[in-house]
């Protein structure tokens, strides 16, 4: 589908990492969510997610994360609710992880390192009729982020672990379907920060509202290791590079305000 847009990141050393000069820049993601300079906002409503396995379609490995991307020429697997003014169509998600258990999320909680962050990219399909176009729109994306937190084995979770050998190089595709991604969310899906941010990755536009949970979810330490097996590098490459550390560093607030729906 179109929202795994072929974008081509340099993995090597990415050098986008840092503070970029992107156009008017002042919106960037991930950040440090200071939780006592958050602000209680009352208006946030409850997020109300309707995924349908049935629009599943595949997963593949795009040589910076793995992809599980969703049929989103309907508006069958949608988000509304929370933050949000309109509905949004989930196109994919995929995760970001460290090379250790010490770090690997891209938001962080008063500083507080997570060892991956899974991230649900959906799209305003009632203001756009394309991924690419709401992409440039700054009201184009919603993005749920989720902390993952090294403990007990997470049941949905070994379907799309048992999936991954057979995408470990870069640009390997195979079908999966029939996954309901709700089975990621955290119990409590009602306690969550939000802000106006960015993708992190090229061409990391300033189009998306985040919507971090406050609740973690667990998985095993041998899960997220089958992870780590994964690699940057296509099956031709002569040196094989470890799918690792595939993480932006936190950016500036610059003076935005991150809003909780929780006191
Ligand atoms: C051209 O469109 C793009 C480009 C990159 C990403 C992926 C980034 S954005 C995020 O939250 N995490 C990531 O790794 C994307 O996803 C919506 C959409
Ligand atoms: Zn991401």
């Amino acid at each position: 589908t179109a929202c795994s847009s072929k974008y081509v990141l340099s993995q090597m050393h990415p050098m986008w990492q840092g503070p970029l000069a992107v156009p008017g820049g002042d919106r960037q993601s991930p950040i440090d969510i200071v939780v006592r300079k958050s602000v209680f906002d009352p208006e946030l409503k409850p997020l109300v997610t309707e995924y349908n396995p049935e629009t599943c379609q595949q997963i593949w490995n795009n040589g910076y994360s793995f992809l599980v991307e969703y049929d989103d020429t309907t508006d069958k697997s949608t988000l509304k609710g929370g933050p949000l003014q309109d509905k949004f169509r989930l196109c994919q998600f995929h995760f970001h992880w460290g090379e250790s258990n010490a770090w690997g999320s891209e938001h962080t909680v008063d500083r507080r390192l997570f060892p991956a962050e899974l991230h649900l990219v959906h799209w305003n399909s009632d203001k756009y009729s394309l991924f690419e176009e709401a992409v440039m729109e700054d009201n184009g994306l919603a993005v749920i982020g989720v902390f993952l937190k090294v403990g007990k084995r997470h049941e949905g979770l070994q379907k799309l672990v048992d999936a991954l050998p057979a995408i470990r190089h870069k640009d390997s595709v195979v079908e999966f379907t029939r996954f309901d991604p709700a089975c990621l969310l955290p119990v409590n899906i009602d306690d969550y920060w939000t802000y106006h941010g960015s993708l992190t990755t090229p061409p990391l536009t300033e189009s998306v509202t985040w919507i971090v949970m406050k609740q973690h979810i667990e998985v095993s330490h041998d899960q997220l290791a089958v992870f780590r097996s994964l690699l940057f590098t296509s099956a031709e490459e002569e040196v094989q590079k470890s799918m690792v550390n595939n993480f932006r560093v936190q950016q500036p607030l610059r003076g935005r305000t991150v809003r909780s729906s929780f006191t």
